[in-house]
């Protein structure tokens, strides 16, 4: 199978910080609290676009990164939610988590979507902390920072438009010009049979893998058994280009040469030779081209759409790419059988860990997702906030694990890149 394949990173929005904040009141020098809460900040959501073929555009960005929430403000007003990021993807994407290699989704079907990277909530204001023996607290919390991951993208590629024509006209000359990129080859059992394939990039916005399918006519005539993979890129094939060499060298003639062809092809499978066909009209630099190309137009009729190319210099290559990429839009996308077990939900990642404790020479390192997060969620500026991260630190059993490590008063803790000084 040819795999398309990328990498990339995906981090979910920061949520809002909840906002410390009190009501004015004519004669009351301080209200009740009245910060709002921080807005959730945006997933990074994966959507399939039918209208995409490959992952072209995963090459020029990588990283993807969704919008924090609004900060909480007075008068108890809530920040707003950020929008998603809504990132497309071809029809076939499995989308893997890039450490542990789990499958996060197998996107198959039109709309279908799965959050990639969540959004951190928002952090609370002080109007919710609230309580009967502190009715103004000084506490917010930050917003919850958004989940960040790599993620590999791979998408199984077969080819859209299929390169044919007599040996030597140019094929993967022409293949070679106009592709960014190789998929990954693995596994191919027919290696002389391997379709040389390419992902082409048109330059709008649209791209399509195309194949040289050598041997498909020689393959047939000789009756060589074609390999399963290799029919399967011949019957996704929606457009076929039929490289035709103008400059009539070895005394060949570029009408008979189409004609054989085509009369190879509907011998090979009828349906092939029906195909919306686009001749490309190569060679067009050498001498007697021009000449050939005339008399070639003459004898096609003016039914047969005729690109003059030449992939030795470049010369029409965008206008034929964009004619394919046209003709690829008007033809009906195939459903690829599906892959896997169709919807597949997004799984949150594993639940909490307890923290562990290392030593960095004088300094003990507290790490762990969850006590992480809360020393990123607090906000430092406030003591309610810093003694109420104490509290729960005690709660977590953080303190007396440092302690049973040799932790001593005065001694320095790190958590999450902020330091503390630990006190009895
Ligand atoms: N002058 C000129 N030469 C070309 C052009 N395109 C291809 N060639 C030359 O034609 C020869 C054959 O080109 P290939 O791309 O190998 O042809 P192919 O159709 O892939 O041939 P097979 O692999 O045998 O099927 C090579 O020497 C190319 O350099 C062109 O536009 N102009």
């Amino acid at each position: 199978m040819f795999v398309d394949y990328v990498k990339i990173y995906v981090r979910g929005g920061d949520g809002g910080n909840g906002a410390v904040a009190f009501r004015r009141e004519k004669y009351v020098p301080r209200g009740g609290p009245a910060g709002g809460d921080g807005g959730r900040g945006g997933d990074v959501i994966f959507r399939v676009d039918e209208g995409l073929r490959t992952l072209i555009d995963f090459r020029y960005q990588k990283h993807f990164k969704a919008k924090r929430g609004e900060h909480g403000r007075s008068k108890g007003q809530h920040g707003a939610s950020a929008e998603p990021l809504v990132v497309k993807v071809p029809p076939g994407t499995v989308v893997k988590d890039a450490e542990t290699g789990e499958v996060i989704a197998d996107l198959t079907r039109k709309g279908q979507e799965v959050v990639a990277a969540r959004g951190g909530r928002g952090g609370r204001g002080n109007m919710r902390f609230v309580s009967p023996s502190n009715p103004a607290p000084e506490i917010a919390e930050n917003g919850e920072p958004g989940e960040e991951r790599w993620v590999e993208l791979e998408l199984k590629v077969l080819a859209d438009v299929g390169l044919i024509g007599y040996p030597s006209v140019g094929k993967s000359t022409l293949l070679a010009a106009v592709s960014a990129a190789r998929p990954k080859i693995a596994d191919y059992h027919f290696t002389t049979l391997a379709p040389n394939l390419g992902v082409v990039d048109v330059g709008d916005g649209r791209s399509f893998v195309m194949a040289d399918l050598p041997g498909l006519i020689e393959g047939a005539h000789q009756g060589v058994g074609l390999g399963h993979q290799f029919l399967r890129h011949v019957d996704r094939t929606r457009v076929l280009v039929h490289v035709v060499d103008m400059a009539a060298l070895e005394g060949r003639d570029p009408y008979e040469d189409w004609v054989k062809i085509n009369q190879e092809l509907r011998l090979y499978r009828e349906d092939l030779a029906n195909r919306p066909q686009i001749v490309a009209a190569n060679k067009m630099d050498l001498p007697d081209a021009r000449g050939n190309l005339a008399a070639f137009r003459e004898k096609v009729g003016p039914d047969v759409p005729v690109y003059p190319i030449s992939a030795a210099t470049r010369e029409g290559l965008r206008e034929l790419l964009f004619a394919v990429a046209d003709l690829l839009d008007q033809q009906e996308q195939p459903l690829e059988e599906e892959s896997g077990s169709g919807y597949k939900v997004y799984r949150s990642r594993e639940p909490e860990e307890p923290f562990v404790i290392r030593r960095e020479n004088e300094v003990f390192v507290v790490e762990g997702e969850r006590v992480e997060k809360l020393v990123a969620m607090t906000n430092f500026a406030y003591h309610d906030a810093v003694r109420r991260l104490g509290r729960i630190l005690r709660e977590m059993g953080v303190e007396d694990a440092l302690r049973e490590r040799g932790a001593k008063e005065g001694d320095t803790v790190r958590i999450g890149g902020m330091e503390f000084e630990l006190m009895d």
